[in-house]
C-alpha cells in the first residue's frame, strides 16, 4: 500500500491519435498533495497526457483512476480543476472578469439556483488569490494575455478543486504575472491541493515543485527530484534515466545552468 493516497494515476496508458501512437507505456501515480511538473520538448505528449488524465482523450490501452475511482465511474468533477493550454478567455463576447470566474462555480451549484453566499465568497477569494479583484468589472478582452490566463486560473480556483491540472500556464506570460501565478499556486498547495503543471520552464514556480516528470517521444523519460534547466534538456534528448538526482550534490554545483532555452534544438539534431 502506498503511504499517500493517489489523486490521479495511469497504468500502462497508451493513446493513439489518427492511428498514430502518441503515448505509450505510461505509468504514473500522483499522490494527494503532490506538486508535479510535467516537462519535455514540444510534441513529446504532455498535453495529451493531461487530457487523458481528465478524460478528454480516450486511452487505447491502460487505465486512469481519479481519487482511486476508474475514470468512467468518476462523478465528482467539482474536485477537478483544469486550465487548458493557450486558452483565451476573450471570445468576442464582452464577458466581465467576475462573470468568467463565477462560471467556475457552475459545477458546484445546483441547477438554476442563484449564487449562494458560499459561491460568492469562493469567487471573491479566487479573484483575490490571482490579484484581479480590482479588475472584476472589466471586460476580459481588455486584459493582457497574462491577466486573461489568471482569469482562467481564478475560474478553476473558484470551483475549489482538490486536483488541479494546468497546461503551460506561464507560456507567453510576463514575469509579474508568473509571480502572481506562483502566489496563487502556493496558496492552493498550502490548502493541500494536488497540482499537475505542464511547463517548459518553471521560473518563479520552481520552488513549489516537489517532483518532475520529463516526457520524451510519448514516454516518461525521467521521474524524480526537480531538475535544473540543463538537466531537463539532457533528459529530453539524451538517454532516458529514472534515478533520482540530488541537486545539492557536488557534481551539480559546478555546472552553471544553460543560458539557452530548452526549446533550442539539441546540438547535431537540427
Ligand atoms: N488533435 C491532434 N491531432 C493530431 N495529432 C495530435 C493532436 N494532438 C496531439 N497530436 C500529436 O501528438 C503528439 C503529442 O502532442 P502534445 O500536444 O501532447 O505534446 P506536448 O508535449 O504537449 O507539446 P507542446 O509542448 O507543443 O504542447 C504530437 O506529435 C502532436 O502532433
Amino acid at each position: 500500500m502506498p503511504l499517500t493516497p493517489a489523486a490521479v494515476s495511469i497504468a500502462d496508458g497508451a493513446v493513439e491519435i489518427g492511428g498514430r501512437p502518441v503515448l505509450r507505456g505510461i505509468d504514473l501515480t500522483v499522490g494527494v498533495g503532490d506538486f508535479l511538473a510535467l516537462m519535455g520538448a514540444n510534441g513529446s505528449g504532455k498535453s495529451t497526457l493531461v487530457r487523458a488524465l481528465v478524460g478528454l482523450r480516450p486511452l487505447s490501452k491502460g487505465e486512469v483512476r481519479l481519487f482511486d475511482t476508474p475514470l468512467d465511474d468518476f462523478g465528482t468533477w467539482h474536485r477537478i480543476g483544469f486550465v487548458p493550454q493557450r486558452a483565451t478567455a476573450a471570445s468576442g463576447v464582452p464577458a466581465s472578469v467576475w462573470e468568467v470566474v463565477a462560471a467556475g462555480r457552475l459545477t458546484r451549484r445546483r441547477l438554476l439556483r442563484p449564487l449562494s453566499r458560499v459561491d460568492r465568497a469562493a469567487i471573491e477569494e479566487a479573484l483575490e488569490v490571482v490579484g484581479l479583484a480590482h479588475r472584476r468589472r472589466d471586460a476580459v478582452s481588455h486584459l493582457s494575455g497574462g491577466q486573461q490566463q489568471r482569469v482562467l486560473i481564478a475560474r478553476a480556483l473558484a470551483g475549489e478543486p482538490e486536483l488541479f491540472f494546468l497546461d503551460e500556464p506561464t507560456a507567453g506570460v510576463d514575469l509579474p504575472n508568473q509571480q502572481a501565478l506562483a502566489g496563487a499556486l502556493a496558496a492552493l498547495k498550502a490548502r493541500g491541493a494536488t497540482v499537475v503543471l505542464v511547463a517548459h520552464e518553471l521560473g518563479p514556480l520552481a520552488p513549489l515543485v516537489d517532483r518532475a516528470v520529463v516526457m520524451r517521444d510519448g514516454r516518461l523519460a525521467y521521474d524524480g527530484a526537480p531538475l535544473r534547466d540543463h538537466e531537463v534538456h539532457q533528459s529530453w534528448f539524451g538517454e532516458p534515466h529514472t534515478h533520482h538526482h540530488h541537486p545539492a550534490s557536488p557534481d551539480h554545483q559546478d555546472h552553471a545552468p544553460r543560458v539557452t532555452s530548452p526549446l533550442d534544438p539539441p546540438n547535431g539534431r537540427q
